[in-house]
């Protein structure tokens, strides 16, 4: 898919609240500006990758771009599950990741179940890719080690 590997830092915001209370399933989600510096072109869906918070270990990610059509956002948000478990929020911190394949379109569902259900599945296919030897390389890559801000939102 074009732009891929996207390589992509920025600091985490609060969105709804709603990741972690209704779903359980806490997105980590990127400022309006990280969000405009995305190509414009770029499918809105759901992607896999490694994500990494400071200067923290490198962990499998999914990643959600788009409206939520579920939830009919009026803006669009870019939110990064890391599947990993913290022991506290890290709101203001830096996110870093790199997106490596997509998953599917964003969709809508009839219940807040169904969205559940879909996310874990995206969690599972997620989980099997990124252990592939070639998804396996981009977690060593240099990007997740440079000082925080030598490279912003390129790829
Ligand atoms: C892997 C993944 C898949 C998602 N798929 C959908 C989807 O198909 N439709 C949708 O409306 N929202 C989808 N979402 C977005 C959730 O609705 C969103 O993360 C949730 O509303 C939390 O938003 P908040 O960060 O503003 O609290 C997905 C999120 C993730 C992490
Ligand atoms: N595994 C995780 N993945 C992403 N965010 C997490 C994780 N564990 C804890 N968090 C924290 O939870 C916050 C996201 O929760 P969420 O309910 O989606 O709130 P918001 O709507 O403010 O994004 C993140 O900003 C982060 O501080
Ligand atoms: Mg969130």
């Amino acid at each position: 898919m074009r732009h891929l590997p996207y390589f992509c830092r920025g600091e985490v915001v609060k969105g709804f609240g709603r990741g972690s209370k209704e779903l359980g399933i806490p997105t980590a989600n990127f400022s309006e500006q990280v969000v405009e510096s995305f190509p414009s072109d770029i499918s809105t869906g759901i992607y896999y990758g490694w994500a990494c918070v400071g200067n923290g270990d490198v962990h499998k990610m999914v990643l959600s771009i788009g409206w939520n059509p579920f939830y009919k956002n009026i803006k669009k948000s870019v939110e990064t599950h890391i599947i990993h478990t913290f022991k506290e929020d890290f709101y203001g911190e830096i996110l870093s990741i790199v997106i490596i394949g997509y998953i599917r379109p964003e969709k809508n569902f009839d219940s807040l179940e169904a969205l559940i259900s879909a996310i874990q599945e995206d969690i599972e296919e997620a989980n099997r890719q990124l252990d592939l030897p070639e998804h396996l390389k981009l977690k060593d890559d240099n990007f997740f080690h440079l000082p925080e801000g030598k490279i912003v939102n390129s790829h």
